[in-house]
């Protein structure tokens, strides 16, 4: 029975940085769920790499084949742009294991969709100062930081992930995200053990 492992964390929790160490580890056999995505592909972007772009229309077509497992809706200058999960032939869960990333709530919704036992949360946790400073150095690197934005998106991800909503979505195991590669190494075995 294959399994999707869903990571989730706060922001600056190092999902990204330990989802690309992951992915590279070929003992694992890991596959990505490209997600859906009405916004307009950058420049860099590829059809079906990043996300699957579609537009409105299409997502309509998947809604009414009851395919979309969770959807994200935001509110940008010129329209909405919506993030959406789709059950569609590349998931192909009696063979293969994925790695994927969310939130706490699209979390949920995967569970209730596929079955609890199908989806193995990998929740990634780092002290509050640490993960601000490291939050910090991450933008001060861009070319125009949005210190607004980081801010904002920090304490966002306290109210998403308190105590309460994770108790709630059952999330009991975590894993410290201080060094890297031990970090890494803990998922991997827990990753070997669960499949
Ligand atoms: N163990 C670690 N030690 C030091 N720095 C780390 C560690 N893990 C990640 N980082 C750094 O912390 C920053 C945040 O990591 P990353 O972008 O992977 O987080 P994220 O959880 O995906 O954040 P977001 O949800 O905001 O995109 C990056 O600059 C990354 O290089």
């Amino acid at each position: 029975m294959g399994k999707i492992f869903y990571m989730m964390g706060k922001s600056s929790s190092g999902k990204d940085t330990i989802f690309k160490e992951i992915l590279k580890k070929k003992e694992l056999n890991l596959h990505q769920i490209v997600l859906y995505t009405t916004r307009p592909a950058r420049a860099n972007e590829t059809d079906g790499v990043q996300y699957h772009f579609v537009d409105e229309e299409r997502l309509s077509e998947f809604q009414d084949a009851g395919k979309v497992i969770e959807l994200r809706a935001y509110q940008v200058v010129g329209g909405v742009w919506k993030y959406f999960t789709v059950d569609d032939e590349q998931t192909d869960l009696d063979t293969k294991d994925y790695l994927a990333i969310g939130t706490l709530v699209s979390y949920e919704k995967l569970r209730d969709y596929y079955g609890a036992e199908r989806i193995v949360p990998i929740y990634v946790e780092v002290e509050d100062g640490m993960r601000l400073a490291r939050a910090l150095d991450r933008e001060r690197r861009q070319i125009k930081p949005n210190y607004d934005e980081m801010c904002r998106r920090f304490l966002a991800d306290s109210a998403d992930f308190s105590e309460e909503n994770l108790e709630k979505a059952g999330i009991k195991k975590r894993f410290q995200n201080e060094e890297l590669q031990k970090c890494v190494e803990k998922i991997t075995e827990f990753i070997f053990q669960s499949k």
